[in-house]
């Protein structure tokens, strides 16, 4: 029996993974995918938007949503039955593409299809990393210097690195291939300096291509062949000591909910001041606009917002908002949950 080719598209929160997904799946000409999206925090947006993007052959069931936390920690819970499940439906994708939460390590789901009855009926095609150039090149996952002299000077025995650089690091060392995304957002010197800043990580062998908006070309992405399950110890994790992955107490997220909002304009130019001022990694969500048919989804990452309409309102619908924040811990939900409420008011 061959044995179905499955892409884990890892990167950090908002480096690009839905939408590279969103492009792929409008390019490869009909071949059956399943999608197997996993979210950090209680509500899927990523499902949610993929579903909402209306194309061709790609049918509800194919979008697989996997919540109750972080995929890499919730493997054999969660990851293997529904892959099971994916692998004996009658008519099985032809690819599955396993998008990992931005706070996921790659390598414990890599390592899931070394289980017997995985191996032998799926097969990690390539690990591919999402990188936000833009992020990088600003610094966002590099050391800061003066904070890691103080940090030694204090105490010689602590672990230096952040939870950030840490994730990132881990992400861009168990990949085949990395995608320097957000190309748009970069001059020369700035993809230049992404690009340096990643090269100490990678793999002996791995590739750096470069994107803007996932626009890449499927046959790029999929077909690597590289069957990641039999080569884990090139693989280098901060993790492979631990018993049962990692615990994700280093980020903190949240829901806020409301009804419908008088505008866009007016609910980014609240929302932007309060993403800098409370250092939220990430905010996406579904927001209800008062008098327009359709649907907006917001995204920040980071300083940047975006917000877009993508569907109607189904009939029965409940036209709502609802906003998933996610940042480091210690992120002030006391403060910030109020005032997203007096943005959306
Ligand atoms: N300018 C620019 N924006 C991009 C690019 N790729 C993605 N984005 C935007 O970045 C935001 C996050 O993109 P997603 O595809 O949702 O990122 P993600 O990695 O799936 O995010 P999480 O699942 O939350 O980790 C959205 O507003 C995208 O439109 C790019 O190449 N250039």
């Amino acid at each position: 029996m061959s044995r179905i080719p499955t892409t884990v598209v890892t990167g950090f929160l908002g480096a690009g993974k839905t939408t590279l997904i969103r492009h792929l799946l409008e390019n490869v000409n009909g071949r059956r995918i399943a999608v197997v999206v996993n979210e950090f925090g209680d509500v899927g947006i990523d499902g949610e938007i993929l579903r909402g993007c209306g194309i061709e052959n790609c049918e509800d069931e194919d979008i697989v949503e996997l919540a109750n936390g972080c995929i890499c920690c919730t493997v054999a819970d969660d990851f293997l039955p529904m892959m099971r499940k994916l692998i004996d439906r009658p008519n099985p994708p032809e690819h599955i593409l396993v998008e990992t939460s931005g706070l996921a390590l790659p390598k414990p789901l890599v390592k899931a299809f070394t289980w017997p009855d995985v191996r032998t009926r799926a097969t990690v095609d390539g690990v591919i990393a999402l990188i936000d150039a833009d992020a990088v090149a600003r610094g966002r996952f590099a050391p800061d210097e003066d904070a890691l002299a103080k940090a030694r000077a204090e105490d010689p025995t602590l672990d230096h690195e952040t939870p950030l650089e840490e994730l990132f690091e881990e992400q861009v060392a168990c990949a085949d291939l990395v995608i320097l995304n957000k190309t748009d957002l970069v001059d020369a010197a700035g993809l230049a300096a992404a690009e340096a800043a990643i090269r100490a990580d990678l793999r002996p062998g791995a590739k750096i291509i470069h994107a803007a908006m996932g626009g890449v070309d499927p046959s790029v992405l999929l077909g690597l062949g590289v069957a990641a399950e039999d080569d884990l110890n090139s693989r280098r994790s901060h993790h492979d000591d631990m018993a049962d992955g990692h615990d994700h107490d280093d980020f903190d997220s949240f829901v806020v909910r409301g009804d419908a909002v008088a505008g866009p304009e007016a609910l980014v130019a609240a929302l932007e001041p309060l993403i800098a001022a409370h250092d939220i990694l990430r905010l996406k969500g579904v927001v209800a606009v008062a008098g327009k048919p359709a649907r907006l989804i917001v995204q920040a990452v980071g300083p940047r917002i975006q917000a877009y309409f993508d569907r109607p309102w189904r009939d029965g619908e409940v036209r709502a908002t609802s906003l998933v924040v996610i940042g480091e811990k210690g992120l002030d939900q006391a403060v910030i949950a109020p005032a997203i409420q007096a943005a959306l008011a």
